[in-house]
């Protein structure tokens, strides 16, 4: 697959102990959202922290296409003057998201009621996602879309001149189709109610607040109800991004199975939506310890000092599952080098990520010696002991960072090299990834370098 230049093949092989301190970038899902609603306010938004990986640019990109300004002042360090809700202009061009669902499907949200036309595109991953989901609730709201078939982007969306508020129950969870439903009835007038039967990742309903807007979350017995009203005035905020608790996971987990680790992994947000990760490797047997937990920017963060230990596999309770959506792949890799079998149900929404991700890490961590099940829902892998993946393969990235990420830690604590046949999409999410790695005592090398 092609789609971030020249594939880069990468290797990872068995290290000594990781130590030293991990401090990983801003999150993810806080950079795309702070730049969204910072070009929805009157005024100028700042942000510290800032996660400068490709989809975030990419987002950046798009804003300003929509007629905001977006400048970055230092390393990290941004700021949006906003449009005001409803004051997105047309683009001139097409939208390109690149790897980021997030991005599209957010941005899709906010301009399908503000009565302008956009067409949006991606890389050859984002091009086979499913936007179906992110049409369907827009067009209640009187927007239009046209793309390829299957719902697929290149998509043009036509938005709704007159748009009308909705109640809309989110069919599966995501907080992307969330988002983007609560975004679109920001210009409805009256009020917009999303339903999740789910708790998903909540920071745009903590954003949304923080902006101003008038919102609030009830718990039924149907689920989350979100209300909000829309056509506020959105005030202007002053946004530190904590670091990203999906990009910790990775040398979490490296430390974790790598033997005589020790890693400190400094101010990883802790927020519940986000964290079923941390919980689920402790239940398994890690040693991870959360010191100084405190408040940073309204999200509780946590200092973590991670240990090798030897693991052992459980059943990952499926009601965990949105908390901890995007660590499967790496805890796929730490199950592997585990005692005894990890089970992983209620996570058909992997397949439908930058790759299947069940059949990606089913395929790879087999190449590399692993018993892996699977069924449309499910992943089973049994676990080989600490030490006992033979490794020795090249797997496939998919244009997928988050496997990309997971075969290069796998290859740390293997018995044989474990390849990737291109480490580009690292840089959507994770961009110092492999220097960071390295710092540690990581041994990863470029094989075109
Ligand atoms: O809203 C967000 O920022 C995200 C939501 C999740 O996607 P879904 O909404 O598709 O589950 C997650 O996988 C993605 O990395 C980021
Ligand atoms: C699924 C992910 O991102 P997105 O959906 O934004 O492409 C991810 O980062 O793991």
């Amino acid at each position: 697959m092609s789609g971030h230049g020249t594939p880069i093949p990468m290797t990872s092989r068995k290290c000594g102990p990781l130590n030293g301190e991990a401090a990983v970038p801003g999150d993810k899902s806080i950079s795309h959202r702070a730049l969204i609603f910072g070009a929805l306010a009157v005024g100028e938004t700042k942000v510290t922290g800032l996660l400068e990986g490709e989809d975030v640019l990419d987002t950046a990109k798009a804003m300003r296409a929509f007629g905001a300004t977006v400048t970055q002042h230092g390393p990290g360090e941004w700021s949006v003057n906003g449009v005001g809700v409803g004051g997105f202009s047309e683009p001139d061009n097409v939208i390109d998201c690149g790897n980021s669902g997030t991005g599209v499907r957010l941005i899709m949200g906010v301009m399908a009621t503000q009565g302008i036309n956009a067409t949006f595109t991606g890389d050859a991953s984002l091009n086979k996602r499913p936007m179906g989901r992110v049409t369907d609730p827009i067009a209640l709201f009187g927007a239009q879309s046209v793309g390829r078939s299957g719902g697929r982007l290149p998509m043009t969306i036509v938005g709704a001149t007159e748009p009308v508020p909705v109640e809309y129950t989110v069919p599966m969870p995501s907080a992307q189709v969330k988002s983007a439903v609560l975004l679109a009835g920001l210009n409805a007038p009256g009020q917009t109610v999303v339903i999740e039967k789910e708790a998903t990742r909540d920071h745009t309903e903590r954003m949304l607040e923080g902006f101003g807007a008038e919102i609030s979350v009830e718990e039924t017995e149907d689920g989350r109800r979100i209300t909000l009203t829309g056509q506020p005035e959105l005030k202007p905020q002053v946004i530190s991004v904590p670091r990203d608790p999906s990009s910790a996971a990775f040398p979490t987990c490296a430390a974790t199975i790598v033997p005589g680790s020790e890693v400190f992994v400094p101010g990883v947000s802790q927020n519940l939506t986000r964290n079923g990760i941390y919980t689920t490797l402790v239940e398994m047997g890690a040693d991870i310890t959360f010191e100084n937990e405190r408040l940073e920017g309204g999200e509780p963060v946590a200092d973590l000092r991670v240990r090798y230990a030897e693991t052992h596999g459980i059943e990952v309770p499926p009601a965990r599952a949105a908390s901890m959506i995007d660590e499967y792949p790496v805890l796929s890799v730490v199950a592997a080098l585990s005692t005894g079998k990890t089970v992983m149900r209620g996570v058909k929404e992997l397949r439908v990520k930058e790759c299947d991700r069940i059949d990606a890490m089913a395929r790879g961590l087999r190449a590399c010696g692993v018993t892996v099940e699977e069924d449309e829902d499910t992943m089973i892998v049994h676990g080989m002991g600490p030490g006992g993946v033979p490794g020795g393969a090249t797997c496939e990235s998919f244009l997928d960072h988050r496997i990309a990420m997971s075969f290069m830690v796998l290859g740390m604590a293997a018995q044989n090299p474990v390849s990737v046949d291109d480490g580009t999409p690292i840089a959507t999410s994770f961009p110092v990834f492999e220097d960071l790695m390295k710092t540690l005592g990581a041994q990863i090398t470029r094989d075109n370098a």
